[in-house]
């Protein structure tokens, strides 16, 4: 088993509000980011993918065929985009790093051919702090 991962980049608003607490609540939990604090951030999306390594062309897949799906399955929904209001598979979502991965994952997963296994989706909101989903 080969594990690949392709880094791609996007940039994207939010704000961390629970519209069924109060602004205390929401200010409570989510400090500077909460209530009507919009904020954005520069995320870091790496997708690792596992499977065999093909004997005629020495990959497990084209890693530019899987920059392209991600490009055309996720980060065109998401760049500079208001995660909160522009982006259908967030709504109704709290919109988390933790969230998000989850969501990316959905996203990508149908889009990849049936020899390839997603194994990783690892999201880097700052350079301080990043999720990785295994898709369980
Ligand atoms: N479990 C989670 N906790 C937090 C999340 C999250 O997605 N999951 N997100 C945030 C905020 O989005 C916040 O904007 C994070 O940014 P920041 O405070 O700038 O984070 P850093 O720790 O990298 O920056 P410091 O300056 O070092 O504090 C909060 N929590």
């Amino acid at each position: 088993m080969v594990y690949l991962t392709r880094l791609e980049h996007f940039n994207a608003a939010h704000k961390l509000y629970n519209p069924n607490w109060s602004l205390e609540k929401n200010e409570a939990m989510f400090g500077k980011c909460a209530n009507e604090n919009w904020h954005g951030h520069n995320y870091d999306l790496f997708v690792t993918i596992k499977g065999q390594v093909n004997e005629d062309t020495g990959f497990l897949f084209d890693v530019k065929k899987l920059s392209e799906l991600i490009k055309i399955h996720v980060l065109e929904k998401l760049d500079h985009k208001n995660l909160n209001m522009d982006v259908d598979f967030m709504q109704g979502k709290m919109c988390s790093t933790e969230n998000l991965a989850k969501a990316i994952w959905q996203q990508l997963q149908p889009h990849l051919p049936a020899e390839v296994l997603l194994h990783c989706i690892k999201l880097y909101e700052t350079p301080r702090i990043y999720v990785e989903y295994f898709g369980e």
